[in-house]
């Protein structure tokens, strides 16, 4: 147990007053006997299994590391000790649900100390490990949510995509869906996810991915009885096929298409986050690199032809964190072997301090 945050944590120093400080003189690892205090804590998952299963690029385990990087120069106008570092979840091989168990007990950890918690991917199979952790500090022993529960096994349980029966569409499949439509009926914590991504993520296969996350989301909490609530900024239409759409629309997922998420719309992107966060209680955004045109995010595994703008995606993502329901951000698919002049990282950085200053108080 080493009580020095991870090496990346690392860049120019002007001095040590407040005046000066930036992000890696705020971390502290957290085994540090000040980690008490922090209010912020940062998980990497280093993994190439879920894009590797899903026929993607590999690279992005090398992500955590460079998000570190990217962030550590950032000033920060809170108090040192206010971040801690958990380090990395790192998968071997092709041992993704292993590694996801592994990333929902670690995640699970931080949330029940209280802490903000921020994911730094790894591939957008990521999102299930986040889940798993998400369920096990916020929806597990929750009232109302016993009755399927036993089916779903513990904490480290993984429906495979291909072999759990599907929800059952709506009478009329709606687009848009209003967000009470997607809410249960028990009384359990109404988890909300809101994916900035050109993909749905709603893939049927025989294993787990990066391409299946958000469906094996959806399988899980009907088995446990709960709502599904997902929504999603930035959904390219030639990069989805129509059975992701028509899955879309049986699982009342609520979404905008890139093309309507222009700069000229961005406060109708905001009104559509405001929207989904007040019909749920508690929040989790989780933002896919390649929504972003492939200018600005060349380092992913799948560039954008098109892309939703940064600022309409940081108006998003900020508006999920003055929701005061965020619970947890992960930041997925980066993939750094792709990257130019390390851009991706820093739009991904800014993303993240946008996030999390407004989320976590600095005070
Ligand atoms: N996380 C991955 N999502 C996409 C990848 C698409 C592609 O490789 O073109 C998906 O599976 O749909
Ligand atoms: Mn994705
Ligand atoms: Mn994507």
């Amino acid at each position: 147990m080493s009580t020095q945050p991870h090496p990346a944590w690392t860049g120019r120093n002007d001095g040590e007053g407040p005046e000066h400080r930036r992000w890696h003189q705020a971390v502290i690892a957290a085994e540090d006997p000040a980690a008490g205090e922090a209010g912020l804590a940062i998980v990497g998952f280093a993994c190439d299994a879920g894009v590797a299963r899903n026929a993607g690029r590999t690279g992005a385990s090398a992500a955590p590391p460079a998000l570190r990087r990217a962030l550590a120069p950032l000033a920060w106008r809170g108090q040192p000790g206010a971040i801690v570092d958990a380090g990395d979840v790192s998968v071997e091989g092709d041992a993704l649900e292993d590694g996801q168990a592994r990333l929902g007990t670690a995640v699970a950890r931080q949330l029940g100390a209280g802490r903000f918690v921020a994911v730094l991917g790894g591939g957008h199979e990521t999102a299930w490990g986040s889940y798993l952790g998400l369920r096990e500090a916020l929806l597990d022993g929750a009232a109302g949510s016993g009755a399927g529960q036993a089916a779903a096994g513990g904490p480290g349980s993984q429906p495979s995509p291909g072999t759990v029966p599907a929800s059952q569409p709506p009478a009329a499949a709606e687009r848009r869906a209003a967000p009470e439509r997607a809410t249960s009926g028990t009384h359990a914590p109404r988890l909300g996810i809101l994916n900035l991504d050109a993909h749905f993520d709603l893939r049927e296969a025989p294993r787990p991915s990066s391409g299946t996350p958000f469906l094996q989301i959806a399988r899980d909490a009907q088995e446990r009885g709960e709502g599904f609530s997902y929504a999603v900024v930035g959904i390219s239409e030639p990069n989805n096929t129509r059975v992701l759409f028509e899955t879309a629309d049986a699982l009342c997922v609520r979404y905008l298409l890139d093309e309507d998420c222009q700069e000229d719309r961005i406060e109708e992107v905001r009104a559509f986050v405001r929207e989904f966060a007040a019909g749920v209680d508690a929040l989790y955004l989780t933002i896919d690199l390649d929504l972003m045109p492939a200018a600005v995010a060349p380092g992913v595994s799948a560039p954008a032809g098109f892309g939703v703008p940064f600022p309409v995606v940081r108006a998003a993502a900020i508006e999920a964190a003055l929701s005061g329901k965020l619970a947890l951000v992960d930041v997925v698919e980066l993939n750094p072997l792709y990257d130019v002049d390390s851009r991706t990282a820093k739009a991904a950085a800014r993303l993240l301090h946008d996030v999390v200053t407004r989320r976590v108080a600095l005070a």
